[in-house]
């Protein structure tokens, strides 16, 4: 493809998102109708780029990438990364995973599968391409960490035998994938490793902090905190995400790269938060705290600022608002998503084929929603 500047194609183009200095390429995003992914598509098509998705819609969902469906430089396919995938590209994004701690426990096995046989699909299909290749890492690859914030160097605390450990370790190895792919077959790439990230579009039954506290509020019911809730995160806009995401791939660094926002708060003031935003009377419950649950979590952002120049702009309290107000339009225009189940600790399941296909909570269902089945026990209740 002929490299030419970027130009701006989407009706919802602004400043914000414009990379007029980086020439467009043709792009492949796994896990592109997903949270995370389907936003950064948005700033891949408002800057011009040749854009193919691929998804198995297994956390992911074709209504998140609908409006460039029919574009003529987007094309999307229902594509499991377990697969090898055949296309030409110049650069791939490989964001293709579940990330809630619900959806990534469901099917254990398959999240493995999906780390280390999906990573080592794309690091081939990089070298036979010479594509550069993104890697999304996590945050959870520092365990509960014992080193705060978190630097690249530290190592981590990982459980490798642990609930978490389908998406912890997955995610180390395909890091150590990455490393050895470019090692030995200087395949180019760069490793994101991505922090607790928030915004419009999370589903329903997401399962994860921001989109539970802001599900239950909407339909007037109160906030379930995990432990004390003085546990910690920091929490990074989408947007902000997605845009150095970019950055990252078209930076000339190699190695791990924490994306996140470094503001840290704790369960309790989050939940304070949406409380203030959507209804103040609504109580707290405190719950069972999950196994291995990480007690601090902050990312050290150095290396993103100096190499990137890049670094959170959206604070907390305006990017709540937005991601309320989205819940809510959402609502509105079809009320049964408030009522969509979702479970807070994700159930075993025995054949690890048997349940590729379905999410672990997308049935609708009136009334019962809150902890699931197999939810953690309410342990204590009052605001
Ligand atoms: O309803 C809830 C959900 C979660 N929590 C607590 O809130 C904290 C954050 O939990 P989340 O499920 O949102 O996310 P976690 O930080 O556990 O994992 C996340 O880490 C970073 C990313 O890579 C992933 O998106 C995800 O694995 C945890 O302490 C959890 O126990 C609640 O108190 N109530």
């Amino acid at each position: 493809m002929t490299e030419s500047t970027a130009t701006s194609l989407s009706p919802t183009d602004s400043d914000y998102n414009s990379f007029p200095q980086i020439p467009t390429k043709r792009v492949l995003v796994t896990g592109g109708a997903g949270f995370i992914g389907s936003h950064l598509i948005d700033i891949l098509m408002q800057n011009g780029n040749d854009v193919i998705c691929a998804d198995s819609y297994f956390s992911g969902s074709k209504e998140n990438v609908a409006k460039w469906i029919g574009h003529p430089k987007f094309e999307l396919m229902r594509h499991d990364v377990t697969q090898p995938l055949l296309v030409e590209v110049d650069q791939i994004y490989h964001l293709a995973c579940p990330a809630s701690p619900v959806h990534y426990q469901h099917n254990a096995i398959k999240t493995l599968k999906t780390n280390v046989l999906g990573t080592l699909n794309v690091l081939g299909l990089a070298k036979r391409t010479g594509a550069r290749l993104l890697l999304s890492s996590t945050s959870e690859v520092y365990g509960d960490p014992e080193v705060h914030p978190q630097v690249e160097e530290y190592n981590g605390n990982v459980n490798c035998v642990g609930r978490r450990s389908c998406y912890d370790e997955g995610k180390r190895c395909a890091e150590a994938l990455c490393m050895d792919y470019h090692r030995q077959h200087h395949v180019d790439i760069r490793i994101a490793r991505i922090f607790n990230t928030y915004g419009p579009r999370m589903f329903f039954h997401d399962g994860r902090v921001v989109s539970n506290f802001i599900v239950q509020a909407l339909r007037g019911e109160s906030l379930p905190i995990y432990g004390d809730g003085l546990q910690t995160r920091s929490f990074c806009y989408v947007e902000d995400l997605a845009r150095g995401l970019l950055l990252l791939m078209n930076c000339d660094y190699i190695g791990p790269i924490n994306i996140g926002n470094p503001v840290e708060f704790t369960i309790k003031e989050l939940a304070e938060k949406v409380r203030a935003k959507v209804n103040p009377k609504l109580k707290i419950e405190y719950r069972q705290m999950p196994k291995d649950d990480p007690k601090r979590r902050q990312p050290e952002i150095t290396k993103a600022r100096k190499i990137l120049g890049w670094e959170p702009r959206v604070h907390l309290d305006e990017g709540l608002q937005r991601t309320v107000d989205d819940f809510k339009s959402r609502a509105q225009a079809n009320p049964k998503n408030l009522f969509i189940m979702h479970q807070t600790e994700a159930k075993p399941v025995d054949d690890d084929d048997e349940a590729e296909q379905q999410p672990p909570a997308s049935k609708t269902m009136d009334g019962s929603y809150g902890a699931g089945e197999g939810g953690p026990s309410v342990v204590e209740a009052g605001a």
